[in-house]
């Protein structure tokens, strides 16, 4: 394999993205060019969303070629072009075999939600100290227990307890709640998302950790529900606060997550005609806030 890297301006990222795209690069990605210097800019995205520009003031970009010649003629192709000025071909390397799949597993450990629960990856052997683990491996989902927010909300259904609840998980991305929720005694679960991809990946989740849940599309959810979970984020749930409270069944508890530290008081706001949301946990400057429903 060969890496072609070239610097160029921010608002010239998409163009040649898209001209390495279609020289055949086998992938292609941007780094901040002055990574590691005081010059360095932090892209701040939420989860979910995309970052909120395309590139850095200074942007690296490295094509990956199969083949130097390739690569030398994405370089020499892209100097020809107009859209290329203000950029500049940074050099041609040799990249050394690794193994890959190795590697990529290297950066996923387990991952501790409490001192006995664990998040634990396939090619892991769980920590001596698991009571209780969820197996699940990164994929095109959203959830594998390393972003704040869906740990709070795997601590709380720990610290709660789910005996023989009938639970909704309203964003479901990779099941990791409503798995989360049936290893803490939960009997009837509906796990829900608008991505279908998500769907899939909470089926197959959920059987790899012999959990029976029923997962779908929104509409999937029906009914009350004694404990819903969504971990989604503030403008979305703002949107949704109707549709979530009128799910849970008197008396039992809604959490969210997906909350900054500073929406604290505007999702209390959405909230309030129904339920009154308290901040119950803190992480990263991320919020859980939970409501119990009026009794019935
Ligand atoms: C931040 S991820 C959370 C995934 C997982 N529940 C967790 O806690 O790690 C949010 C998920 O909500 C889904 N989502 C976003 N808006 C939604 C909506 N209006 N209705 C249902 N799902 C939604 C996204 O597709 C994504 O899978």
């Amino acid at each position: 394999m060969f890496e072609l890297s070239l610097l160029c301006p921010e608002e010239r990222v998409d163009v040649l993205s898209d001209a390495l795209d279609a020289l055949d690069a086998l992938s292609v990605s941007v780094e901040d060019a002055d990574a590691q210097t005081p010059a360095e800019q932090a892209l701040f995205g939420e989860p979910g969303m995309p970052p909120p520009k395309d590139g850095w003031q200074r942007s690296r970009m490295v094509a990956l070629f199969a083949q130097e010649a390739a690569a030398k003629e994405a370089a020499d192709l892209l100097q020809a072009q107009d859209f290329f000025d203000g950029c500049k071909v940074l050099g041609i390397e040799a990249v050394a075999d690794q193994d890959w799949v190795r590697l990529t597993q290297s950066q996923f450990a387990p991952v501790e939600v409490t001192p006995d629960f664990w998040i634990v990856p396939t090619w892991h052997e769980p920590p001596a100290q698991a009571r209780q683990i969820i197996r699940l491996d990164p994929g095109l989902a959203f959830g594998t227990g390393t972003h704040p927010t869906t740990r709070m909300c795997l601590r709380w259904i720990a610290q709660q307890g789910l005996a023989g609840q009938h639970v909704l998980d309203y964003g479901c991305g990779s099941g990791i709640l409503a798995i989360g929720a049936a290893k803490y005694g939960a009997t009837r679960i509906d796990a829900v998302d608008i991505d279908e991809a998500a769907v899939t990946s909470t089926r197959l989740n959920a059987q790899a950790n012999h959990v029976d849940l029923v997962a779908g599309m929104p509409e999937l959810a029906q009914g009350h529900y004694q404990t819903v979970l969504a971990n989604i984020l503030a403008t979305p749930l703002k949107v949704l606060a109707p549709l979530l409270c009128a799910h849970v069944a008197p008396g039992g508890a809604l959490v969210l997550a997906g909350i900054l530290e500073r929406q604290a008081q505007e999702l209390q706001d959405a909230y309030a005609p129904w339920v009154q949301l308290q901040v119950a946990d803190s992480e990263d400057g991320w919020i859980l806030m939970t409501a119990q429903s009026a009794p019935a």
